[in-house]
Formats: C-alpha cells, structure tokens, sequence
C-alpha cells in the first residue's frame, strides 16, 4: 500500500522545524520518513538540516526534474527531492515542511495528503522570530505580514482535510498531538 504525504505548514516561527526534529525518533519508529528539503539558503544559516544551493544549482536541478514539488518564498527557492516518490511507494508515511501558498498544488499532486497546519498565537510567534535571531527585523516583520494573509483563509477555505495542531503551548504537547493526529485522526487527540 502506498504512504501517506504528510504536508506540515504554518506561520514562519510556529515551530515547524522545532516539531520536526522533536518528534523525529518517534516518527522514524512509525516509519514515518521526513524530507530533507533543498534550499537557496547557506548551509551555515541557523535552522533546519537542508541541503543549500545555489540559485543556478536549484535552477539546474529543477530543470532536470529532481524535485516532486518546489515553490519560492520569502526570496528563496525550496525544492522537495523527487526521491519521496520512491519511498511513498514503498509504503513509507513521508512528512514535508510545506508552503502553504503551495498547498493547491500539492494537494493536486498528492490528493491522500494529509495536511496539518501549525498555528501559535500572533503575539507569541512574534517573540518566538526575534528570539530565534535567524532574520532581521523587517524580515521578520514581512514574514508576520504574510502569516497574517493565509491563516484564516486556510482554516475558512481548506478546512475539509486539514488539521489544526496548536503550537502555542510546550513543544511536547504540539508533538503529542501530531503522533496522535497520525495515528489516530484529529478528533480522538483533542
Ligand atoms: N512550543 C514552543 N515553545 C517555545 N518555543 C518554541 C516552541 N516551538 C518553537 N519554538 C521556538 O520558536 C522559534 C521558531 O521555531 P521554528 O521551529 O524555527 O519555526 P518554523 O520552522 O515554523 O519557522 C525557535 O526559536 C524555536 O526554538
Ligand atoms: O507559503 P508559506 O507557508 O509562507 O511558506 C513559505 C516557506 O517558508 C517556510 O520555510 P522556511 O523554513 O524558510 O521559513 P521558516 O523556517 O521561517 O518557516 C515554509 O516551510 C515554506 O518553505
């Protein structure tokens, strides 16, 4: 049987990268595999385990149909190794750190996906940006300004299919429900 697409999104700052590697050792005990995304960003920025490149190297590699899906924000280029379609045939579950300006197109690509969006309350997200230092501050004040056009479109728009997990509490909480909402759907992990 094949895998499930599991496509995390959510504000800049909710916490996806924290999630992901929380949660890491017990996703991989379910199988569950997490995408190692490629990215124009440096590889010594702070922040996820990407592979950086360069903009004419993910040009390149774009052009050669290595990614299943890439999308660009925030002035750089994300790219998801076509390698998923592999391991997604294989059976393995495998979990995406999403765009959610990409998510029509995912869902067209994937339709089983399985879409989770991670929300924190806008206060605490702007605190938990400055605290992470990884951008300047009109950096961070562009990605608030772009958090603020998607969150409540998603949730009135999208909501068949998509799960709200809220990361404005302990991290251990937000990884509790997500191994919940996978293992068991989102009404039996209120
Ligand atoms: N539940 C949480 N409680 C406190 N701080 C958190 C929590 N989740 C994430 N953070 C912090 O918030 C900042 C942004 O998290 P990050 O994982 O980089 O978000 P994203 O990948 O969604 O941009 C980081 O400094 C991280 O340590
Ligand atoms: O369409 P959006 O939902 O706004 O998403 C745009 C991009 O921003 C995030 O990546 P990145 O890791 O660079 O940013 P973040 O760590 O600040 O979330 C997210 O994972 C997307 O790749």
């Amino acid at each position: 049987m094949a895998g499930r697409l599991i496509y995390l999104i959510g504000p800049s700052g909710s916490g996806k990268d924290s999630l992901l590697d929380a949660a890491r050792p017990r996703l991989a005990e379910r199988g569950c595999r997490i995408v190692r995304r490629v990215i124009t960003r440096s590889a010594e920025s702070v922040g996820e385990a990407a592979r950086g490149v360069s903009p004419e190297q993910f040009a390149a590699m774009q052009a050669e149909g290595a990614f299943a899906l890439s999308w660009q924000a925030n002035g750089l280029c994300y790219g998801i190794p076509r390698q998923i379609d592999d391991w997604l045939a294989a059976g393995d579950d495998v979990l995406v750190n999403g765009s959610r300006a990409h998510l029509a197109q995912t869902r067209e690509r994937y339709p089983e996906s399985l879409v989770l969006l991670l929300t924190v309350d806008q206060a605490v997200l702007r605190q938990r940006l400055i605290a992470r230092g990884r951008e300047a501050l009109v950096d961070i004040e562009a990605r608030l300004a772009r958090n603020a056009q998607f969150t409540a479109e998603l949730i009135a728009g999208n909501g068949a299919g998509l799960l709200v997990l809220d990361n404005s509490g302990p991290l251990e909480h937000t990884v509790e429900r997500l191994l919940c909402c996978l293992d068991h759907g989102h009404s039996a992990c209120a």
